[in-house]
């Protein structure tokens, strides 16, 4: 994967070590490249393409894949600037033009420019387009634990037609299944109707017009020498089935992956596939990267203690470049607000230092760990990126939350209804307030009620509802702490002012999920969040996928690695296991504890359960104030 932070993408590429040379080099008619972390893979297919240039092979010719466009454009960014450092002529607007793109990009572009009999004149819907067409056909699923645009991608990712899927929920006999699949038809057809095909269509198509027409398979697999692949280990069926196509005139397969950050279960990818290469494709060849260029000794040694957890996994040797034992910080902190303090005093050390900003990165599992963190550094004046997701207040929840609460508390408050927007989710919000949300409570606890009621009513689901709950209670947590509905309103427009700020496109602290993160490095990394609920996620069925989630976070880091967590979210919460985990892969030496109650704290045992309807911390004056004073009369928001 592309491993690097915006301005690594002008650094020079390193020289390739023996096993890199070997493997870039291999002349196997299929190859799999399987390394961890940090060990080269993006830097090695850069060299592979060079290596194939070298040899002759047309660019042209050379079909690259990586797993999204911005790594795409990443990639083209070091090829070029590799090609332009050895002095090869390099045409921006000609290099610009070849096959380096995602699977999906690739398909499409083949399908533009050489449609296979039968293909009807499209255009592409977005996920915007693809989510009209579910509402204006109400395709909505009884189990609301999955999105539907995810339960008809998911039949596209294995190829399957709404007859195919049909049949299979009938032979399983399965109420759901048929719902589905009948709703999948639906879709179909509606999109069809528009002329539209989703991003599935794209390769179903492709692989569609290749499997029926012999001649346009031929014709369309003549185009490539090369397939060249990168995260291998995020493929899913229909991807591998475009790939078995495109290699029907004999193109050779050279792929780069990692078992072990396999982050996309959830969306189809099947690390089987990574894990059954030799068996798959024909004379095969693997090769290994085992020396670890990225990260400490001390970091490599705690990802490798962790991740030796999961079972179905290819065991790595990892023999770090850098023997240095600098320690991993753990810091346990009494909430998360505190635990904005702490990162921001981390960031603002390490500027002190002379680190730039965009060397430091902020990781975390779920969106809102990380809102209280964009907040706290925004107001404090550092610059940073948020991935992942937009700017706080900007977010579908907490606009919800912000413009509800305020405009319960001052009916004529017309910015409060633009905050709140509108759509059929604010209807039905505001048909349901009268009756669920008393008015006549103090600020704290009416902000308490809206989150509860815009976490319920406009709950999308699976992922995204977590998401979409969390976001929830953190507005109306940070509603809550100011002391009315102005002094809230006017904190809303303080800290909006104070992001738009701190955005930054150049040298920033880049904030970020963990997915988000995927292929990139900084030299120091804090994840946050680091709980029992968060890290494994309470709602993932998939706890090796967890564990890959963790792995893939602590391995970004080149030198400072961090992991906190809080004490007290919302509810109190236990440190995650995987601190301990990885902690078990290092000497006292190499471990050091923020302050000593963080060492206490991950000792500690688990904490006592919260109470189930209290989604809301509020801080303790606050909670004193509640149902205590009448009006809206509340504490001064706190800092700790
Ligand atoms: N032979 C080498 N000599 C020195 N540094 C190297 C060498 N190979 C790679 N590196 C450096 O190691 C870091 C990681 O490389 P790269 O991004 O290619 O790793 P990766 O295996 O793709 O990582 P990940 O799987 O985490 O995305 C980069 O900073 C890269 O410049």
């Amino acid at each position: 994967m592309p491993a690097m932070s915006e301005p690594a993408l002008l650094a020079a590429e390193s020289p390739l070590d023996a096993e890199q040379r070997l493997a870039a080099e291999a002349g196997a008619e299929s190859v799999l490249v399987l390394a961890g972390p940090g060990t080269g893979k993006t830097t090695t297919l850069v060299g592979r393409y060079i290596h194939l240039l070298d040899l002759g092979a047309l660019a042209p010719r050379i079909f690259v894949s990586t797993f999204t466009s911005r790594a795409a454009l990443e990639l083209r960014g070091r090829i070029g600037a590799r090609l332009a450092g050895l002095g090869r002529d390099v045409e921006p607007e000609r290099f610009g033009r070849m096959p380096i793109g995602t699977l999906h990009g690739m398909a499409l572009r083949l399908l533009q420019r050489h449609p296979p009999p039968g293909c009807p004149r499209f255009r592409v819907f977005d996920e915007q387009a693809c989510a009209r067409v579910i509402a204006h056909h109400r395709l909505y699923l009884s189990d609301d634990t999955r999105k539907p645009t995810d339960v008809f991608g998911a039949y596209k990712d294995r190829l399957l037609s709404p007859a195919a899927a049909l049949a299979e929920a009938k032979a399983k006999n399965d109420s759901d299944l048929l719902e589905a699949a009948e709703a999948y038809g639906r879709y179909q057809q509606a999109l069809a109707g528009e002329g539209g095909f989703d991003f599935g269509d794209l390769i179903m198509e492709l692989v569609r017009g290749m499997e029926e027409d012999e001649d346009y398979r031929a014709r369309i697999s003549g185009f490539f020498d090369h397939l060249l692949i990168d995260e291998y280990q995020d493929i899913n069926p229909a991807q591998e089935r475009m790939l078995r196509l495109l290699r029907a005139q004999g193109a050779r397969l050279w792929a780069v992956g990692d078992d072990d950050q396999c982050l996309y279960a959830w969306r189809s990818a099947d690390p089987a596939f990574i894990l059954g290469f030799e068996t798959a494709w024909p004379n095969p060849a693997l090769y290994r990267l085992s020396r670890n260029y990225r990260s400490t000794a001390t970091i490599v040694e705690a990802a490798s203690a962790l991740i030796g957890a999961n079972r179905r996994r290819h065991a790595k040797d990892q023999v770090p470049h850098s023997a240095s034992r600098l320690a991993l910080t753990i810091a346990g902190l009494d909430d998360d607000e505190a635990e904005a303090d702490y990162v921001l005093r981390v960031v603002q050390g390490l500027a002190g230092r002379g680190m730039p900003w965009h060397e430091m990165a902020v990781l975390y599992r779920a969106g809102h760990v990380g809102s209280r963190i964009q907040i706290r550094l925004a107001e404090a004046g550092v610059p940073l990126v948020v991935r992942g997701s937009g700017e706080f207040w900007q977010l579908g929840p907490v606009r919800l939350v912000a413009g509800l609460a305020r405009l319960l508390a001052d009916p004529q408050d017309m910015d409060a209804r633009a905050v709140l927007g509108h759509g059929k989710r604010v209807d039905k919000l505001l048909s349901q307030a009268p009756e669920k949300i008393d008015t006549d409570v103090p600020w704290p606890a009416l902000c308490r009620q809206v989150g509860r009621l815009v976490s319920a009513t406009a709950r999308p689901p699976g992922e995204e509802g977590l998401q979409w709950r969390d976001l929830a209670f953190t507005a109306a947590d940070l509603a809550a702490e100011c002391e009315g509905a102005a002094a809230f309103t006017a904190l809303m427009e303080e800290q909006r002012r104070s992001l738009r700020r701190a955005e930054s496109g150049g040298d920033a602290v880049v904030l970020s999920t963990i997915h988000g993160a995927k292929g990139l490095e900084w030299s120091a990394v804090v994840v946050a969040g680091c709980e029992a609920d968060l890290m494994p996620h309470e709602s993932s069925p998939d706890l090796e996928e967890e564990r890959r989630l963790m792995y893939v976070a602590a391995t970004r880091a080149k030198r400072w690695l961090v992991l906190s967590f809080a004490a007290e979210r919302r509810k109190a919460a236990a440190p995650s296991p995987y601190i301990a985990e990885m902690l078990r892969g290092l000497a006292e030496d190499q471990i050091r504890y923020h302050d000593p109650q963080s060492r206490e704290r991950l000792h500690a045992g688990p904490p006592k359960p919260a109470k189930a309807d209290k989604p809301l911390r509020l801080r303790p004056e606050l909670k004193a104030s509640i149902g205590i004073r009448k009006g809206r009369a509340v504490p001064k928001r706190t800092r700790v």
